[in-house]
């Protein structure tokens, strides 16, 4: 099982704090992060995917006995957000093959056709990214986040643009992810989403709902 402890967390953008003293503990399988637009929902994320750098505070991911260094921490973590985009001119298969490269992922063919299959765009596959429909898009940065089989998973409004198949996509992906001891953390505005997890935190509040 994997603990996310966040102690004291703190981040400003120049004069502005977005969050102080956030104290947070986690174990288990998925927790939501909750909040209105800008309470820093999607901050926070970054702050935890090491993408952003903290303000002030501390943040560890805990294995068992073992607090994951964070080199560890980023092999073993999937982030799939609206803010974090693909290559435009590469197409779905090159995209994930270059993620494959880029995180030294052996034999990656096989689990990158699998999650193609998955996220519904075997017929789009060869096409180049910017050249996909939104949610076409968020699709494959489903997969790009899940192909590596990460133990962390952090999902950024994972629905958006996404059809009902698409969000039923989102639907097994959480459950899938929960069933096998793994971490997921996603922070979203739709009760739907949040629903899917098993606590709730509110970044606005700074309390579990
Ligand atoms: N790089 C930045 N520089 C300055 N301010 C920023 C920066 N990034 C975010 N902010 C501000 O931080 C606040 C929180 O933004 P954030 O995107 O984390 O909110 P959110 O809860 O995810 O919102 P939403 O529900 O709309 O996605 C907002 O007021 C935003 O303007």
């Amino acid at each position: 099982m994997i603990t996310l402890q966040v102690k004291r967390l703190k981040k400003s953008f120049g004069p502005k704090n977005i969050f102080r003293d956030l104290t947070l503990e986690h174990s288990g399988s998925a927790l939501g992060i909750a909040g209105s637009n800008g309470s820093g929902k999607s901050t926070l994320l970054k702050c935890l995917s090491g993408l952003l750098p903290p303000t002030g505070g501390t943040i560890y991911w805990i294995k068992g006995e073992e607090q994951l260094p964070p080199g560890k921490v980023r092999k073993r973590m999937g982030y799939a957000a609206p803010y974090i985009n693909l290559y435009d001119e590469l197409s779905s298969i090159e995209n994930l093959q270059f993620l494959a490269k880029v995180r030294r992922q052996p034999a990656a063919d096989q689990q990158i056709k699998e999650w193609i299959q998955r996220v519904g765009l075997e017929s789009a596959a060869l096409q180049p990214y910017g050249k996909l429909s939104t949610g076409q898009q968020q699709r494959l940065r489903l997969a790009s986040a899940l192909f590596h089989q990460p133990d962390i998973l952090l999902l950024d409004e994972p629905g958006s643009n996404l059809d009902e198949a698409g969000q039923r996509l989102v639907t097994d992906i959480a459950a899938d992810f929960q069933a096998n001891d793994k971490l997921l953390v996603l922070a979203s505005n739709s009760r739907q989403e949040l629903a899917l997890c098993e606590k709730v935190y509110s970044v606005e509040k700074q309390t579990f709902l």
